[in-house]
């Protein structure tokens, strides 16, 4: 398939994928927070007369905060998505400090992260072991949303996309066509940097992390799934992102911690023309 012909089909399914506007909150707001801040960005979405079925809406707590978020979520009938920020590779053992996808299951979440920059740095965690989260993550009934995104260092020697497109290869390496999964690209020099990456520069990647999509499981699981920008996402730049054809959504850190900014990112349509 040409560039032009991709781009085109590209623009055409854009409109079938739901936007997902996703708050990792990292290890923030204990369990009482997190309850304080869900109530208040649901009464916030609900003046605003937000349209989940338009824009989908997932936080991403800590583990601790899981079960207080789903019985909130449960009481009050709320349309919020959520899901934890890592995974276990394993079901159940003895593996101290593990939390695995059917407990997550258990907690009625409806994703769970894998391979963010902070987890693959910071903790070490190889190709292998993402994909091994991420099938952990899909047995279990959960969509996972897999990170990749290259380092400031990777652009010395890569082109932006290379370092992206080679993790996402090998996290998908137990799909297949059909399967249900989010990517999020976030470059890992613009997380908390202030700074995001242009759209164009988040078009160019997400429309090569499609391609990659395609190649391993076909044209339909391409057009169906859907990808986010992450990095220094915050009210006053999500516009320019949404107007790209393969990105689908953003994963929002840092501004995702306050309401209001966090209730503007998610009704981005109404700040922008479109
Ligand atoms: O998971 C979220 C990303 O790491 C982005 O974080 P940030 O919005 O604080 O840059």
């Amino acid at each position: 398939m040409s560039d032009a012909t991709q781009t085109q089909a590209a623009e055409q399914t854009q409109t079938t994928r739901k936007p997902l506007i996703a708050g990792n909150w990292k290890m923030n707001f204990d369990h009482l927070q997190a309850i304080a801040f869900v109530q208040k960005l649901a009464w916030t979405l609900k003046d605003a007369q937000h349209d989940y079925n338009d824009v989908e809406v997932a936080v991403f707590p800590p583990f601790t905060d899981l079960r207080s978020v789903q019985t909130l979520v449960q009481a009050d009938k709320l349309e919020l998505k959520y899901g934890g920020q890592d995974v276990s590779t394993h079901m159940s053992g003895a593996y101290t400090g593990e939390i695995s996808a059917n407990f997550l299951k258990q907690l009625d979440c409806d994703y769970v992260i894998v391979g963010h920059s902070e987890r693959r740095y910071r903790h070490v965690e190889s190709d292998e072991t993402i994909a091994a989260k991420a099938k952990a993550a899909k047995d279990a009934g959960l969509v996972p949303l897999i990170c990749v995104g290259e380092t400031a260092k990777d652009l010395e020697r890569h082109e932006p996309s290379a370092v992206p497109a080679n993790q996402l290869r090998g996290a998908l390496i137990d799909f297949k066509p059909g399967d249900d999964f989010v990517i999020a690209y976030e470059p890992v020099w613009a997380i908390g940097a202030g700074s995001a990456a242009t759209a164009e520069q988040a078009q160019n990647v997400a429309s090569v992390l499609r391609n990659v999509v395609r190649q391993a499981l076909g044209e339909e699981t391409a057009a169906k799934t859907r990808i986010l920008y992450g990095g220094s996402v915050k009210a006053d730049n999500i516009v320019g992102f949404m107007k790209c054809p393969d990105v689908d959504g953003v994963l929002v850190g840092g501004a995702s911690l306050d309401v209001e900014g966090f209730a503007a990112i998610v009704r981005y349509k109404k700040h922008a023309t479109y």
